[in-house]
C-alpha cells in the first residue's frame, strides 16, 4: 500500500491523516488546551511537540515503508496563485522566519518538509492561506502605502464550493459563489469562474468579529486605545487576531459554550452571538456587490456551521441574495490529500514557489 500522510495543524489542534489514494484510512484529532498551549511562547516554538505527536502517528499506523508523500497546510507566504507547491528551502525560510506572520498552520509546511526528508519523501502544500486571485481593484485600501491582501481559508473554502456546485452538475469554474468559512477566524470569499476575486480577511482585520478576530474597528477609537497602552505590534496583531472577538465579549471562544449559555438564558451571550451573525451576513452582502448580484450559491462552513442557530440566524439575512448550502465542518484533510494526489498522478505539476507570485 503507497500511503500519504497529511498534517493540519491549528491553532487548538493538530489534525492527521493518512490516505491510500482517495480513502482515508487513519485519522486522529489532538486537541491542545489553553494551558497546554501556553508553555510555547509562539508557533514556532511548537514545532518539536507537534513533531512527537506526528511520529508517534507514523509508529502507531506502521507507516514508515509506506509513505510516498506528505502534505501539510501552507501557512502565511507571499502572495501566490491556488494550487499545489513543493515545500523547498526558500518556503521554508519565509515559514520559519515567519517572514508574512505568525499563523499555525505555517507549521504545515515545516513539519511536513522535516518528516519527509527523513524519509525521502516529497512534501506538499495545498492552496494556503494567502492564495491570491484579488481583482486589482480589490487590493486598495483606501490609505497610499498600504494594500489589501488576500488572506482566508482558501484550501476549505475552494473544496467546498467544488463540492456544492459539483452537487448541482455544474463546473467550478462556471458558477459565482460566496462562500463564508467560520471558524476560530472567519473569512468570506467571493469566488468567480474558479478564482477567490475577493476575501474578507479577518486576519488583518477585516470584516466581521469572529470567536477570536476582532474583524474591522472603528479606526480613531483603535489608535487611541493603542497609542494609550503602548502596545507593540506583536500584542496589536495578538490582540485583534487571538483575543478579540467573543473572547473579548464573553471570555469564551467554544461557540458550544456560548450556546449553552443561551440555553440557560444568558442575554448577553445571545447578543453577541447574534451579533456575529449579523456582521457575517453584512459582509456576505458586500461580496454579493462584487458579484454584481449574479450569485449562484452562498456556501455556509465551518466549525460554527454545526450550529443550526448560527446557520438559520445567517440564512435570515442572506437567502434572498442566492439559494444558502451548508458545508458544516470541513473537508481540508481531503483537499490536501487530492493536491497531493494530483501531482502524484500526473494531473498537475508542482508549482515552484521561488517562480511564482510577487
Ligand atoms: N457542533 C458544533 N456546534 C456549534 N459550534 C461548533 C460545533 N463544533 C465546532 N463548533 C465551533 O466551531 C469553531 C471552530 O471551528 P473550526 O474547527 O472550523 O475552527 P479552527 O479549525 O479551530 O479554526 P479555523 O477554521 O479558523 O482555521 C469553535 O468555535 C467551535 O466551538
Ligand atoms: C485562515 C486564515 C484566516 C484566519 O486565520 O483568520
Amino acid at each position: 500500500m503507497k500511503a500519504i500522510l497529511v498534517i493540519n495543524p491549528g491553532s487548538t489542534s493538530t489534525k492527521l491523516a493518512v490516505f491510500s489514494g482517495t480513502e482515508m484510512i487513519a485519522e486522529k484529532t489532538s486537541r491542545h488546551s489553553v494551558e497546554e498551549m501556553s508553555q510555547f511562547d509562539g508557533v514556532i516554538s511548537q514545532i518539536e511537540f507537534r513533531k512527537n505527536m506526528i511520529e508517534a502517528f507514523i509508529n502507531e499506523h506502521q507507516l514508515e515503508s509506506k509513505l510516498v508523500a506528505i502534505v501539510g497546510r501552507g501557512g502565511l507566504l507571499k502572495p501566490i496563485p491556488g494550487g499545489t507547491y513543493r515545500v523547498d528551502e526558500e518556503m521554508l525560510e519565509d515559514l520559519r522566519t515567519e517572514k508574512y506572520n505568525t499563523h499555525a498552520s505555517n507549521l504545515g509546511g515545516i513539519l511536513a518538509y522535516e518528516l519527509a526528508e527523513k524519509f525521502d519523501i516529497p512534501s506538499f502544500i495545498v492552496d494556503p492561506v494567502v492564495v491570491d486571485e484579488m481583482n486589482d481593484l480589490a487590493r486598495i485600501s483606501g490609505l497610499k502605502g498600504i494594500n489589501r491582501r488576500s488572506v482566508g481559508h482558501a484550501l476549505n473554502q475552494k473544496a467546498v464550493a467544488r463540492r456544492a456546485v459539483e452537487s448541482e452538475n455544474k463546473e467550478y469554474d462556471e458558477s459565482s459563489l460566496i462562500v463564508a468559512h467560520l471558524g476560530g477566524g472567519i473569512s468570506i470569499g467571493a469566488h468567480q469562474n474558479g478564482k477567490m476575486v475577493d476575501v474578507v480577511n479577518g486576519l488583518d482585520g477585516e470584516g466581521p468579529y469572529s470567536p477570536e478576530r476582532s474583524g474591522t474597528l472603528p479606526l480613531i477609537n483603535f489608535a487611541e486605545l493603542i497609542t494609550s497602552n503602548n502596545m507593540s505590534i506583536p500584542e496589536v496583531k495578538k490582540m485583534i487576531a487571538g483575543n478579540a472577538g467573543l473572547k473579548s465579549y464573553l471570555g469564551e471562544t467554544d461557540l458550544r459554550e456560548v450556546e449553552k449559555r443561551i440555553e440557560a438564558g444568558d442575554s448577553e451571550a445571545q447578543y453577541y452571538l447574534d451579533g456575529m451573525c449579523y456582521q457575517v451576513a453584512k459582509n456576505i452582502g458586500e461580496m454579493g456587490a462584487v458579484l454584481k448580484g449574479k450569485v449562484d450559491y452562498i456556501v455556509l462552513t465551518g466549525g460554527a456551521i454545526y450550529s443550526e442557530y448560527i446557520l438559520g440566524k445567517i440564512s435570515q439575512y442572506v437567502e434572498w441574495i442566492a439559494p444558502v448550502k451548508a458545508f458544516p465542518g470541513e473537508v481540508e484533510m481531503e483537499a490536501l490529500n487530492e493536491g497531493a494526489l494530483r501531482v502524484l498522478n500526473g494531473e498537475e505539476i508542482a508549482l515552484n514557489y521561488g517562480e511564482v507570485g510577487q
